[in-house]
């Protein structure tokens, strides 16, 4: 078997893209490991399947694995790139771009500055639809670990995010707190957690430690997630400039009962072919 992909990133967060509307490549966990894979594979934080529309309320239909194998639900950055990847491979001309995920339908606004508008839908804080446990709904939690208590949002986008405000991000653990937290019983399908520096009410800088990938450069779901949880608990705007290692998104939300959006860049970085490896 050969795979002909496309290697795309969104703020350093990296892709490989497949087209798969003609449903030929059906991915093992191994397949995904291997292609993911920076030494003996492509490597990428998530590969994204271009796949056909499943009905006729969207024009094409949208799968995400992580690194580590795992089908997901949802992907902000990955969605640009997706939106990205329409553009530039087939004739479809209609805006925005309508596909569909396991998470739902998401609207994607390609500009010709290269920009690319997600609708992410309506941020989900009650317990059970992130799903996180919580006697109740809350808009902080306390987290214990190794006997120290800390206080997070959390919040769903398809997807659960863990969001954590700090005073210094460069001292913050990220590589041993992100999975401290991943491994709580409390977050049954496991979390993205994200930390958070406030700088004012409209600009914050932001690092996430991805579920299935580790940390990345960017996270666009971490970025709405952390947004919605400023602005729940009343220290962020509507319209927030989010600094990420890989470069800079705008999410914007006016508040509960709209949509979140996150604008941002999606680039393509080369085209492929790798021929199947026979251990996988
Ligand atoms: N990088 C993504 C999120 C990818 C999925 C995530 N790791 C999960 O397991 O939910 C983004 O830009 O949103």
């Amino acid at each position: 078997m050969a795979l002909e992909f496309t290697k795309m990133q969104g703020l350093g967060n990296d892709f490989v893209v497949i087209d798969n509307r003609a449903a030929t490549f059906d991915p093992t966990p191994g397949h995904i490991r291997w292609l993911a894979d920076r030494r003996f594979g492509v490597g990428c934080d998530q590969v994204l399947l271009v796949e056909a529309a499943p009905d006729d309320g969207v024009d094409f239909g949208y799968r995400i694995f992580n690194a580590d194998g795992g089908e997901v639900d949802q992907c902000g950055n990955g969605a640009r790139c997706f939106a990205r990847w329409i553009r530039e491979h087939t004739d479809f001309a209609g805006d925005p771009v309508r596909v569909a995920t396991r998470a739902g339908r998401m609207a994607l606004t390609t500009h010709p500055d290269g920009q690319v508008d997600v609708d992410m839908g309506e941020p989900r804080f009650e317990p059970a639809a992130i799903p996180f446990e919580a006697p109740e709904r809350a808009d902080e939690y306390e987290l214990v670990l190794e006997d120290r208590t800390f206080r997070i949002g959390a919040v769903g986008l398809g997807n659960p995010h863990a969001v954590m405000r700090v005073e210094a991000l460069d001292r913050v653990p990220v590589a041993t707190m992100g999975p401290a937290i991943q491994a709580l019983e409390r977050f049954p399908e496991g979390v993205n957690v994200g930390f958070v520096e406030a700088h004012g009410r409209d600009h914050i800088r932001l690092r996430v430690f991805e579920r299935g990938s580790g940390e990345t450069l960017a996270c666009g779901s971490g970025a709405c997630a952390a947004v919605a949880v400023g602005r729940q608990q009343g220290w962020l705007d509507g319209t927030v400039t989010v600094d990420l290692p890989g470069g800079r998104l705008t999410i914007h939300w006016p508040g509960p009962g709209s949509p979140i959006t996150l604008t941002g860049p999606a680039k393509t970085v080369f085209e492929g072919r790798i021929d199947h490896d026979p251990a996988v």
